[in-house]
């Protein structure tokens, strides 16, 4: 459904590529984290899926379109696929609620009848019913969030991209935030979401696409932020003895006195015998180190 091939982006008057062919493919309906440092080409990709930037080389297929081939006159009726939610909400400060999501509807066309009856069926979606006559300002930045994701969706895109969505919200506002997402994902929009933001990723364990000075260096389903390096030891050398011990332990102390035989007078053979005998050794005391120092 979204499918980079090869592709490479080099900005005028820039050296470097920003996107350096990149290559992966999205299905209908996945849900799918891009991450990255700052600069590493996150938002550029959302840019080529929304046809605000093209490749200088390789192919973005969005829909079985090559979107190299849409004519700029049909660019608007191929963005209605494709809604997008920034981190700074983009709100148009002097409507409501409403009007801010019916707006969405009204440039392309749609009937007031229409208008009425799938706004607030949105704005039931991203839990704002009731809140349809406030303005932007009267409300909580996780509260503009959804209004922005109901503007996104309202047109029921097939694709939902989202750059940094909670980047301006605090972390139980921004789970809210994720679990709308989730619900919008689940009606069967794909959504791929730009973040920064470690706990959402892991805890979300969606498919992550890792970025890194514009080239594509992880691709994994049910990824977390940032993959546990599993840090190589050495396994540790049987110990030799090299050299005499300097002391002996107890116990091989006492086990050396018993075996030897008893030259006190009057002393028995029998008494070699005596429970003293069954004292532990040298190797089996080593043997309880290591238990109870657990794996070494
Ligand atoms: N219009 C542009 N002109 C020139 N260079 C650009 C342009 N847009 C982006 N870049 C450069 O392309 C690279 C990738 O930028 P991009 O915005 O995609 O990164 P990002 O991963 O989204 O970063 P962040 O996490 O900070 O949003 C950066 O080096 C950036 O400076």
């Amino acid at each position: 459904m979204i499918r980079f091939d090869h592709v490479s982006k080099v900005f005028r008057g820039q050296t470097e590529p920003a996107l350096d062919s990149v290559t992966f493919e999205i299905l209908r309906g996945e849900f799918v984290f891009l991450v990255g440092p700052s600069g590493s080409g996150k938002s550029t990709v959302l840019r080529h899926i929304l046809l605000e930037d093209s490749p200088t080389k390789g192919h973005v297929h969005v829909l079985g379109q090559d979107l190299a081939k849409i004519s700029n006159r049909k660019i608007p009726y191929y963005r209605r696929n494709v809604g997008m939610v920034f981190q700074d909400f983009r709100l148009l400060a002097n409507k409501t609620v409403f009007e801010n999501v019916a707006y969405a509807q009204k440039v392309i066309g749609k009937s007031r009848g229409h208008i009425r009856q799938a706004v607030p069926d949105v704005l039931k979606t991203v839990g704002l019913s009731g809140k349809e006559d406030r303005l932007p300002h009267e409300l909580s930045g996780g509260e503009q969030q959804r209004v922005a994701i109901a503007r996104a969706v309202v047109n029921k895109p097939a694709i939902l991209l989202a750059d940094e969505p909670t980047g301006n919200l605090d972390p139980q506002t921004s789970r809210e935030i994720m679990r709308v997402l989730r619900r919008i994902n689940k009606n069967g929009t794909a959504v791929v979401m730009a973040t920064h933001d470690v706990s959402i990723v892991d805890e979300a364990r969606q498919r992550v696409i890792e970025l890194k000075d514009g080239e594509l260096v992880r691709d994994e389903a049910g990824g977390v932020y940032t993959p546990e390096v599993v840090k190589y030891e050495e396994p540790e050398a049987p110990e030799v003895a090299t050299e005499e011990p300097r002391g002996k332990t107890i116990a091989a102390a006492m086990a050396e006195r018993v075996a030897a035989p008893d030259r006190r007078p009057g002393s028995r053979k029998d008494d070699i015998d005596s429970p003293t005998t069954r004292l532990p050794d040298a190797d089996e005391d080593d043997d309880a180190d290591l238990h109870e120092g657990g794996a070494r």
